[in-house]
C-alpha cells in the first residue's frame, strides 16, 4: 500500500540553514496494516505523513501510495487516501453536514449521493444528534470526529491520521480510537498514524515505526520493539550494598540475563523471560547466602523503548497532572 525508496524532505530554514526533517526513509507497509509513526517534537513524522499524501512533494528519492507515486500520479494518489491532519476542526464554518456534503461533492458525488454519504458517516460517527451544528459550537472531541468523517468521503482504502487525538482529554481520545478502529474494521483500511501517546500507539497498531532526526529508528510490532529493545526487568532488593555487588556479578553469569547493574542495595538485571528470571534469581542468591528482601519483575513499556533507543531520558509533560492521572498514555517530552 506504501513503498518508500530514500523518501528525503529538506527545508530550508528563515536564517537560510537547511534543515532535513526526513532522511532517506525506505518503508514498506501491507494492505490492512494499522501502523503508528512515533518521535518527538520535531523528528519528522508530519513532513513524512504530507509527502505520503502529496502534500509535499519530496525533496529526493520516491514513494508509491496505493500503486501511484505520489509526484507524478498525486491525483490517482488522492482518489484513494483520506488524511486528517492537525487542524482540529480549524477552518470549518459550516454546519456539520454541509462539512461532509461539500468534501464529497469535492470527489466528485452527485448533490444526492454526497448527502446519502455524509448522513451515513455522521451516524457512524455517532454525530447524527449534531448534523446540524455549526462546527464552532462543536467540542473537540466531535470536531474531531467531523474531521475524520471529512477523511472518509471518499471511501479510501488508506488513511493518514496525524496525531489525531492531540488536546482531547482521555474519554475524548478513547472514544475517536473506538470510532477509528470500527471504521477501520467494517472498510478494511490501512491506517497510518502518528501520535504521542505511547498507550495509543500499543493499543491500536499493529506495527509501530520510530522516527527519529528524520530517520528510520526501529520498526516493528509493538512486543517485538519491547522485547529485542529492553525485555524484561527483573529488580532484587539485598540488606547491603556489598550482598548487592555479589548477586550483581552471579547475575552477570545467569543464562537469559542481557545486562545487570546494582544501585545501593538494589540490584536490577535486563532479562529474556522475567518469569523464570526472576525465581533462578532468587534460587541463586539463597545457594550464596544472599538474602533476597524484595524481588519484582517488571514488563517494558513503549516508554522504556524510547529510552532505550534514543538515549535520551523521557519526562512525562503532565506529571502530576488530572489528566496523567487518569490515563497511561503519556505525552512525550524529551530531556538531553
Ligand atoms: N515548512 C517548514 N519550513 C522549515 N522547516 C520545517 C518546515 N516544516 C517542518 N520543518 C522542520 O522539519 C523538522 C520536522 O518537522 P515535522 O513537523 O515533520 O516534525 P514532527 O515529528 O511532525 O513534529 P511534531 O511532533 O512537533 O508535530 C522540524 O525541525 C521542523 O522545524
Amino acid at each position: 500500500m506504501i513503498e518508500t525508496n530514500n523518501l528525503s524532505r529538506s527545508f530550508r530554514a528563515p536564517d537560510g540553514e537547511e534543515v532535513i526533517a526526513v532522511r532517506s526513509i525506505d518503508l514498506c507497509i501491507a494492505p490492512g496494516e494499522t501502523v503508528a509513526v512515533l518521535g518527538p517534537n520535531g523528528a519528522g513524522k508530519s513532513t513524512l505523513m504530507r509527502m505520503l499524501s502529496t502534500l509535499l512533494p519530496p525533496t529526493s528519492g520516491s514513494a508509491k501510495v496505493a500503486g501511484f507515486d505520489v509526484v507524478t500520479q498525486s491525483s490517482m494518489v488522492r482518489e484513494r487516501i483520506g488524511y486528517v491532519g492537525q487542524g482540529n476542526g480549524a477552518g470549518h464554518t459550516q454546519r456539520a453536514i454541509d462539512e461532509v456534503v461539500t468534501q464529497g461533492r469535492i470527489y466528485g458525488l452527485g448533490r444526492a449521493a454526497a448527502r446519502q454519504r455524509a448522513g451515513e458517516l455522521l451516524a457512524v460517527l455517532g454525530l447524527e444528534q449534531l448534523a446540524k451544528r455549526k462546527t464552532q459550537a462543536m467540542s473537540g472531541g466531535q470536531r474531531r470526529r467531523l474531521d475524520l468523517a471529512i477523511g472518509l468521503v471518499n471511501r479510501p482504502p488508506l488513511l493518514f491520521l496525524d496525531e489525531p487525538t492531540t488536546g482531547l482529554d482521555p474519554q475524548n481520545r478513547s472514544s475517536l480510537w473506538d470510532h477509528i478502529l470500527k471504521v477501520r474494521q467494517e472498510a478494511h483500511m490501512t491506517v497510518l498514524f502518528s501520535t504521542h501517546y505511547l498507550e495509543e500507539a500499543d493499543q491500536a497498531a499493529d506495527r509501530i515505526i520510530v522516527v527519529d532526526h528524520g530517520r528510520v529508528i526501529a520498526d516493528g510490532p509493538p512486543g517485538v520493539l519491547k522485547a529485542n529493545h529492553v525485555g524484561e526487568r527483573v529488580t532484587l532488593d539485598v540488606p547491603s550494598t556489598a550482598a548487592a555487588e555479589r548477586l550483581r556479578l552471579l547475575l552477570a553469569q545467569m543464562r537469559g540475563v542481557r545486562s545487570v547493574g546494582a544501585s545501593g542495595c538494589t540490584v536490577t538485571a535486563q532479562v529474556d523471560d522475567g518469569r523464570s528470571a526472576i525465581a533462578a534469581a532468587i534460587r541463586l542468591a539463597q545457594r550464596h547466602s544472599i538474602d533476597v528482601v524484595a524481588a519484582d519483575a517488571r514488563f517494558p513499556t513503549l516508554n522504556d523503548v524510547f529510552l532505550e533507543l534514543t538515549g535520551r531520558s523521557l519526562r512525562d509533560a503532565g506529571e502530576g497532572s488530572p489528566e496523567a492521572v487518569q490515563t497511561s498514555g503519556q505525552p512525550l517530552e524529551y530531556t538531553q
